[in-house]
């Protein structure tokens, strides 16, 4: 991971210059009012990783500046993680020193931790690990009273569950969500809580049926669910559906269909190009779809997903990447308006900015 200078006196100073410069690079196309959630000045990242720097047979944890991965800076404190992060940290170091078997040949630490205050530890190896390692992770794990989890080359230990159970708060309404170790979740979860609400809010009194790409643990489909008729949701990562599953049964959501396809093949499944044995138990026209949830990862939306999502009256973008957004939104423009467009600030001190993006047909 690399490192983020953190200077919480200087937030609103670094936001208000990431907002000048989307501004700009957005100038022309015209955009309503942007409205700005901020994120919590520190603390505010639920998962970190870690390289382990070993040194005179101390290992310490270690970050790189973007392009100097051959200098580690060793640190013991990360203020951009969680409070939870922060406090497991030098625990887990001084156990890790304490045990040769834990220590040795050990390069990476991932936390994975969540504002209910759950937490995971995936410890990685350059060795393969035997049941003594086992043996000491258990005492750890009891230790820490934390899961841990231990991987190597073509090998994965469980010790109990691979996965932390999240709760987000969206206005009234408390939401469960597994994470699964390993799949995506959004990693600043007061960001996330801000993103879901404006995502509930501008669907309100939607009708018909919503169709969700890129929908990962349906962390926006649990929420907007109750705002539509049928959800048809895909997702092309198959640890991402099992958690899917799981969050819409624990939420009793029971209008939702998920689907293991990617966008790419979805376009083609629903414009009749070819058929796919994964839809084969859904009657794709029997949905009466007014709307289209996209959160695709970095790259944007390929050029067919972008003309299947311009086929839809409103449009819900949410996007990690103002340059692909900035792309896919001069074509939408052609046939919607952008009627509402927000602001998240989910990686403080960086130069990335998620964005979200409600569409209307002219
Ligand atoms: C930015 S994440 C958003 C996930 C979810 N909306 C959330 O808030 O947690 C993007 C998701 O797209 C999935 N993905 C990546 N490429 C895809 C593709 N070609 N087709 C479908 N899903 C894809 C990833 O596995 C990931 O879950």
């Amino acid at each position: 991971m690399a490192i983020h200078q953190v200077a919480p006196e200087r937030y609103e100073q670094q936001l208000g210059e990431k907002l000048a410069t989307l501004k700009q690079q957005f100038a022309d196309l015209s955009l309503p009012n942007i409205v700005t959630y901020h994120s919590p000045a520190e603390h505010y990242r639920q998962r970190a990783e870690f390289k382990i720097w070993q040194q005179d047979g101390k290992a310490s944890y270690a970050m790189y500046q973007p392009g100097q991965y051959k200098t580690p800076f060793v640190i013991d404190s990360f203020p951009v993680g969680s409070v939870r992060i922060n406090s497991l940290m030098p625990t887990l170091l001084s156990a890790v020193n304490n045990s040769e078997i834990l220590r040795r040949r050990l390069f990476q630490v991932e936390f994975l931790t969540t504002k209910s205050n759950d937490a995971l530890i995936t410890l990685i190896y350059h060795k393969p690990l035997d049941a003594q390692w086992e043996k000491e992770a258990r005492a750890l794990r009891e230790t820490l009273g934390v899961d841990i989890i231990g991987r190597s080359r073509r090998q994965k230990i469980l010790l109990e569950r691979d996965f932390v159970i999240e709760k987000l708060q969206v206005g009234e309404q408390q939401f469960e969500y597994k994470q699964i170790e390993g799949g995506f979740s959004q990693p600043n979860a007061d960001v996330c809580e801000k993103m879901l609400a404006w995502a509930v809010m501008h669907t309100q009194n939607s009708r018909g049926d919503l169709l969700e790409l890129y929908c990962g643990n349906g962390n926006f489909t649990v929420p907007l669910a109750q705002n539509f008729n049928k959800v048809l949701a895909t997702e092309i990562s198959k640890t991402s559906v099992q958690a899917a599953h799981y969050n819409f049964e624990a939420n009793n959501v029971d209008n939702v269909e998920v689907v293991r396809i990617s966008s790419e093949e979805f376009t083609q499944a629903i414009d009749g190009v070819r058929p796919f044995r994964r839809l084969a138990h859904l009657d794709l026209a029997s949905y009466d779809f007014s709307t289209i949830f996209v959160d695709p990862p970095r790259a944007g939306l390929d050029d067919d997903t972008l003309a299947l999502t311009s086929r839809f009256e409103t449009i819900v973008y949410v996007s990690c990447n103002p340059d692909t957004l900035h792309a896919n939104l001069k074509t939408l423009s052609q046939t919607h308006m952008v009627e509402h467009f927000a602001v998240f600030d989910q990686f403080p001190y960086t130069h990335h900015l998620e964005c979200g993006a409600i569409l209307r047909r002219r």
